[in-house]
C-alpha cells in the first residue's frame, strides 16, 4: 500500500500542531532541513523537531538538505527522527557515506539517501544493500510548489527493479499531485511526499485519500 509523507515546509508554522492534526489518512510526516548552502533557502532544524516529536505520533521522516550531515546527524537522531535521509551529493567519499550510514542504524534509526534530478542512479547503486530506503528527488531541493519533472520516472522504475533483490524502499518527493503520484506509483513508488497539493487543498482529508488510491 502506498504511504503519503505530507512534507511540512507546506504547512503554518504559527500552529504546527494544528497542521499536523488536519493530516487524516497520512502515516508519515516529510520534515524538511535546509541549511541555507547544500540548498539555497532556510527551514528549520532539530528543535523544532522535538516540538514535532511532542506534538505527534506520525512517523518522522527527515530529508536533510544539508552540507555536514555527519555533524548534526546526531541531533536529530536525540530529537525524534524515524528516518533520517542525506544526500549522496553532499558526501565525499564512500568511507564518509558508509560511516553515516551505521552510525544511524546503531542508533536504531531508519536510513534513506537522496539524489537530485541531475544525480544518475548509479551514484547510489553502491549503498542499495545499506539502505532502508531511496529518495529520487522529482524537483531541484530547496522549494516546495515546484513543477514535478519526469526524469524521476525513470529512476523509480530502474530502482524497483532491483528492490525485490534488496529490500529498500523508494520515495519520492516534488511537485506530487493526484496525476504525478500515479505515475510514480505505478512506476513502482512506495511513499509519496506532497507539500503543496496537501496543505493548499480544500480537503486535506481527500488529497491523501486521492494519493493513496491505487
Ligand atoms: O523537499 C522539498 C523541497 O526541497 C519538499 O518536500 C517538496 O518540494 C514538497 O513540496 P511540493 O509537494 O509542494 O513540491
Amino acid at each position: 500500500m502506498t504511504k503519503v509523507a505530507p512534507s511540512v515546509l507546506s504547512a503554518d508554522f504559527s500552529k504546527l500542531k494544528e497542521e499536523i492534526d488536519t493530516l487524516e489518512g497520512a502515516k508519515w510526516l516529510h520534515y524538511d532541513v535546509m541549511d541555507g548552502h547544500f540548498v539555497p533557502n532556510i527551514s528549520f532544524g532539530y528543535s523544532i523537531l522535538a516540538n514535532v516529536r511532542k506534538a505527534t505520533d506520525l512517523f518522522l521522516d527527515v530529508h536533510l538538505m544539508i552540507t555536514d550531515p555527519m555533524f548534526y546527524v546526531d541531533e536529530f537522531i536525540k530529537a525524534g527522527a524515524d528516518m533520517i535521509t542525506f544526500h549522496i551529493e553532499a558526501m565525499e567519499s564512500r568511507e564518509k557515506t558508509m560511516e553515516l550510514i551505521n552510525h544511524i542504524h546503531a542508533s536504531n534509526v531508519q536510513v534513506g539517501i537522496s539524489i537530485k534530478p541531475g544525480t544518475h542512479v548509479d551514484a547510489i547503486l553502491p549503498y542499495l544493500n545499506d539502505v532502508d530506503m531511496i529518495l529520487v528527488m522529482s524537483v531541484e531541493p530547496g522549494f516546495g510548489g515546484q513543477s514535478f519533472n519526469d526524469i524521476a520516472v525513470e529512476k523509480i522504475k530502474t530502482l524497483n527493479s532491483l528492490k525485490g533483490k534488496y529490500g529498500f524502499i523508494i520515495e519520492v518527493d516534488g511537485g506530487i499531485n493526484e496525476q504525478t503520484g500515479k505515475l510514480c506509483v505505478e512506476a513502482g513508488c512506495d511513499v509519496l511526499v506532497a507539500g503543496s497539493y496537501v496543505f493548499k487543498a480544500a480537503s486535506r482529508r481527500d488529497a491523501i485519500a486521492s494519493l493513496l488510491c491505487e
